[in-house]
């Protein structure tokens, strides 16, 4: 599978410079490659209020199908509880990410993502479309971590087995969301939908995990943790620390914060559940801040349809499409090159195509 993303990859290859992350551990002032302007921050963040709360959605709630549709619509994203992931799995995924990112720089680096890969250890992929570099360092991985075993040639057992157990969780979930999304949408009604959404609970479908760490930094209003971005997912399902940083975009609001809650997940659209709304749900434009005392990990994992899967608006009725049909693959080629722009590139509306 990380083959086949890597295909979509490599006519992209990232400059060596966009992948080594620094060595934050030995940094104690904020270089000047990583100070962002002070204006993308302060004037714009919301602070935590009720009328703004991102909604938290209890999956054992009889009406949890139409909860999530109604957050899809408004929000493009929302916290889920009972979500039916033992903590212990959860727990071990912690414990073994804050293990990998608190080994020596060198050892990490046995692990770096090549440079039209799609996996291992490095800064993330949307490096290369902003000016400054972020305050963050990543390890991405799709089924089994071979990547690991670089890091820890005799002692990858533990970390594997963790990640392979929250992969397993996380797919599961992530089906089960798929499924209600769908229905709530109305695709299980539509012709043609069966054959379309097959990918939904088989092998066959791109899931992926992203490790992330924010280490303290010593001047986080200049500093960015991850960059505004939308994932390129179906749908991705996050689990982040107790320390808070996460943050969305609503259009006339701002930046919201996503605090953590303990026991629950987030979940997002993705850009290709976004396509398939055709614009119905909300984009969820997302980004980190960092901190100066605490440190922040999170585990993001991507779900969606398989790299030759056409992706195209679903629910049509009367309304036109507005996007053109293209497969992920193509896709993930025009993010590579278009990051924010890919959207409005396969609009149907726009002169790019
Ligand atoms: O760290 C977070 O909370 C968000 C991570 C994220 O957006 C990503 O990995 O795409
Ligand atoms: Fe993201």
């Amino acid at each position: 599978m990380a083959t086949t993303l890597s295909e979509a990859y490599r006519n992209h290859p990232l400059h060596l410079h966009h992948i080594i992350p620094l060595d934050f551990s030995s940094i104690r002032t904020l270089p000047e490659s990583h100070a962002w302007s002070e204006s993308n921050d302060s004037d714009n963040i919301i602070s935590y209020n009720e009328s703004l709360s991102i909604p938290i959605i209890d999956l054992m709630d009889p009406y949890a199908m139409e909860q999530i549709g109604l957050a899809c619509e408004e929000w493009g994203v929302f916290q889920l509880k009972n979500h039916g992931i033992p903590l212990s799995v959860i727990e071990e995924v912690e414990v073994e990410s804050k293990k990998l990112f608190s080994l020596p720089a060198e050892q990490k680096l046995k692990a770096l993502r090549s440079p039209g890969g799609a996996t291992g250890y490095g800064r993330a992929r949307i490096s290369p479309f902003f000016p400054k570099y972020m305050w963050h360092e990543g390890f991405t991985f799709m089924g089994s971590s071979g990547d690991a075993k670089k890091i820890w040639p005799k002692d990858y057992e533990k970390f594997c087995d963790a990640m392979e157990n929250y992969q397993k969780q996380m797919k599961i979930l992530a089906e089960k969301l798929s499924h209600m999304i769908l229905n709530f949408l109305g695709i299980k009604n539509c012709s043609s939908s069966s054959e379309e959404n097959k990918w939904v609970g088989s092998t066959n479908h791109i899931g992926a995990i992203q490790l992330n760490f924010y280490p303290c930094c010593p001047e986080p209003n200049r500093a960015m943790g991850l960059a505004p971005h939308t994932d390129t997912s179906f749908l991705t399902i996050l689990h982040q620390t107790l320390t808070n940083g996460l943050q969305i975009f609503k259009d006339g609001s701002g930046w919201v914060p996503i605090n953590p809650n303990p026991n629950t997940l987030v979940v997002n659209i993705g850009d290709i559940l976004y396509i398939m709304s055709n614009a119905r749900f909300h984009c969820a434009l997302h980004r980190v801040v960092v901190n100066k005392t605490k440190q922040r990990y999170s585990m993001a994992y991507f779900y969606g349809p398989p790299i030759d899967y056409v992706i195209s608006p679903l629910v049509i009725n009367s309304h036109v499409p507005r996007f053109h049909a293209l497969t992920v693959k193509d896709y993930i080629n025009i993010k590579a090159k278009n990051l924010g722009g890919a959207l409005s590139f396969i609009s149907t509306t726009s002169k790019n195509i």
